[in-house]
């Protein structure tokens, strides 16, 4: 049976519950795809919705992504939301606004540097493709130059044995390097231990493979999983077909009734 046919198998998610705590994947997910990374922002209505969504919650919903928190807060803003960044490298719980709560290990400023200059001189024959340095984390993507994907591949390889306990993360058109031993599953897990998180019935949406732990967690947890899209295999028990659904399957939320004049 062709792929499309076992995801369209799937069923839809149940409508969210006073009882959950939310967790949301964002590009791919909660936004759609763009080209350029550092060009994407939350819409206000949506912001203004996760917000009241939040409210309703008593704040048991985190944003839970490959971004770093920084960018997250850039693209929600006004909005802060409780966030785990960097694929779970780095996490900020619900109320600890601004500063995030665990930073990512300690790490040579003067040699990533280099790295980074030097998978920009890599990529420079691709003038589409971008190298996102995240600090911790280098991203290089392909959306918009298909054919620099050999190109970022083979850097990546090579960088990775300059980055001791590194690991690659594939993703949609994109492969990053970064550090190993945190992965979303972990986020999520730590959220669920604290308030206002805890003992409430886990539910992520997400679309790519860096969601799949948090999917295995919300699982063992009794919760609900959904994927976003058509990616296959997964460990997802829903399925929402892209992030114009996800949207509106939040929309379905009564909210707190306040969004309306947000
Ligand atoms: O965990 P996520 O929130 O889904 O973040 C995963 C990566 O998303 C971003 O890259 C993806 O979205 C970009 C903007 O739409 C797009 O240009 C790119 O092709 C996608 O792979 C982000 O740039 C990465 O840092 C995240 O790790």
């Amino acid at each position: 049976m062709p792929d499309a046919d076992i995801a369209a198998r799937l069923p839809a998610p149940p409508p969210l519950s006073d009882d959950c705590a939310l967790f949301l994947d964002v590009d791919g997910c909660l936004l759609d795809f763009h080209d350029d990374p550092a060009s994407v922002r939350a819409e206000p209505p949506l912001v203004a919705r996760l917000d009241a969504i939040a409210r309703r919650l008593d704040g048991a919903l985190a944003l839970v992504s490959g971004r770093s928190i920084a960018s997250l807060d850039r693209m929600f803003a006004p909005g802060a939301f409780a966030a785990g960044g960097l694929h779970g490298l780095e996490r900020r719980a619900a109320g600890s606004m601004p500063a995030p709560e665990a930073a990512v290990p300690a790490f040579d400023r003067a040699a990533w540097t280099k790295l980074v200059a030097d998978a920009r001189a890599w990529m420079a024959g691709h003038p589409r493709a971008v190298v996102e340095d995240k600090q911790r984390t280098l991203a290089l993507h392909w959306r918009a130059a298909p054919e620099a994907e050999g190109d970022a591949r083979a850097f990546a390889a090579l960088a990775l044995a300059r980055l001791p306990g590194y690991q690659l993360q594939p993703g949609n058109r994109v492969l990053e390097l970064r550090p190993a031993g945190a992965d979303k599953g972990g986020a999520i897990a730590a959220f669920l231990s604290e308030p206002p998180f805890a003992g409430r019935t886990p539910v992520f949406a997400g679309d790519d493979l860096t969601d799949e732990p948090g999917f295995a967690l919300v699982n063992e947890r009794a919760g609900i999983s959904i994927v976003v899209g058509d990616r296959r295999p997964t460990q997802a028990a829903y399925r929402l077909a892209d992030p114009a659904g996800v949207r509106r399957w939040l929309e379905q939320w009564p909210g707190d009734g306040r969004e309306a004049s947000a």
